[in-house]
């Protein structure tokens, strides 16, 4: 029985992970629940997975959940999780939370020697290598959730690194792929909100919207797979039927392929090097699909995706900036306080007017994090 923590357990992966778990009662238990502020979901959820430990951000939340704990033990606040997730009733930590904030906690994880479920990309993305250095060192490991990685690890199976000549992730192209650039100026939350073949949370769907998404994506591969970033690509295909692809040296290209679904990437996580039965999930016919279409990203439309991809070029610093600028500037976006259009201009002023630091600890990171959050909450 492999017992399960899950942080950010009320948003898209976290419910996901819970359907997964819903389906093999006898493979997993759910030891811990932790979210942000969605407690009438969290009193659900422990309803029907009696955990034996909940978290949740504020203190003042804590008596909303009196009665309903069961067995369990409630906590509030960071400091709490960063210690509980290092029990040792815990085998696998999945991490659904959204943002760099995912950082403290996997690395509380990593330094207990967990195995790690990582769907929150931008804890790669701003410390990917103190992140994989503190694997090393305390003999933790991280696997892919993110449905790309999902499919690049899928694909490495049997093979060595050595042997990789390119990685490909694929991208939807998102919300506003067929739209010219001029449209984009008008471009509303609503219509960014609606992706093309995923249900996500907000932030995730705002950054394919910008293919910011994929930026950070090139950059979680980077440091998953231990690969330089002359051999990333990125290529836009619409159906997201192909979930990202390896090119070997020999010329031979392995692919993972399936509905778009994120529980195929969530539960292989959770049974990796294993797989187990997924039956909510429809089966891929590619007679229904028809076609599979491919095309190239446009470095003026996808201005996101040229600044990430910059950013994890020069390293350091950098791509912590740029991450803080983007989290900044969605949630800007989200309350409707900033256009479609100014996400990527505050993240290249940001990059802009950062000094950079070339290795910065994680006492570093979490200060340009913070202080770059500032600058940008202020313009
Ligand atoms: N959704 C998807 O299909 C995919 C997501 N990802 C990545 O996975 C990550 C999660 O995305 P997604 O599930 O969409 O995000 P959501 O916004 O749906 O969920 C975020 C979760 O984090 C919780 N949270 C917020 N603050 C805290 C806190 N202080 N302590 C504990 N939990 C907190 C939220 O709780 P509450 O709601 O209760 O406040 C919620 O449960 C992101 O990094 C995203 O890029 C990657 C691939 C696919
Ligand atoms: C499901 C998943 O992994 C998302 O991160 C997805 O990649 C978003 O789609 P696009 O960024 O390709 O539009
Ligand atoms: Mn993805």
């Amino acid at each position: 029985m492999k017992r399960i923590a899950i942080i950010g357990s009320t948003g898209s992966i976290g419910t996901q992970t819970l359907d997964v778990i819903r389906e093999h009662r006898d493979q997993f238990t759910v030891e811990l629940l932790a979210c942000g502020r969605n407690i009438s979901l969290l009193k659900e959820q422990i309803a029907e997975f009696q955990p034996n430990i909940v978290l949740i951000e504020r203190k003042e939340d804590l008596s909303r959940l009196e009665g309903h704990l069961g067995q369990a033990k409630a906590y509030a606040g960071e400091e709490a999780m960063l210690e509980t997730l290092m029990s040792p009733s815990i085998d696998f930590v999945m991490n659904a939370m959204v943002g760099a904030r995912g950082l403290k906690p996997t690395m509380s994880a990593i330094k207990a020697g967990k195995t790690i479920g990582i769907a929150n990309k931008e804890t790669l993305v701003t410390a990917g290598h103190i992140v994989t250095d503190a694997c090393k060192k305390y003999g933790a490991e991280l696997i892919a959730v993110d449905s790309e990685h999902s499919a690049i690890l899928q694909s490495l199976r049997g093979n060595k690194m050595s042997e990789v000549e390119r990685i490909i992730v694929t991208a939807s192209g998102g919300s506003f792929r067929d739209w010219s650039y001029d449209e984009l100026k008008n471009a509303t939350l609503q219509d960014a909100l609606k992706h093309p073949n995923w249900s996500m949370g907000q932030k995730v769907t705002i950054d394919s919207a910008t293919m910011m998404n994929k930026g950070l994506e090139v950059i979680e591969a980077r440091w998953l797979f231990d690969i330089d970033y002359d051999h990333i690509d990125v290529l836009i295909h619409r159906e997201s039927i192909i979930h990202s692809l390896v090119e070997y040296k020999d010329k031979s290209v392995m692919a993972q392929l399936g509905s778009p679904d994120m529980k195929v990437a969530i539960q292989y996580a959770m049974t990796y090097p294993n797989r187990l039965e997924l039956h909510g999930t429809e089966r891929l016919n590619l007679l229904e699909v028809g076609k599979l279409h491919f095309e190239p990203t446009d470095k003026d439309r996808h201005r996101c995706l040229d600044l990430a991809i910059e950013a994890g070029r020069k390293g350091g610093s950098m791509p912590t900036v740029m991450n803080a600028a983007n989290e900044i500037a969605v949630e800007k976006f989200l309350k409707e306080e900033l256009s479609f259009l100014e996400i990527a201009e505050t993240v290249e002023k940001a990059l802009a007017t950062h000094t950079q630091i070339s290795h910065p600890s994680i006492e570093e990171v979490l200060k340009v994090d913070e202080e770059t959050r500032q600058r940008v909450a202020a313009q």
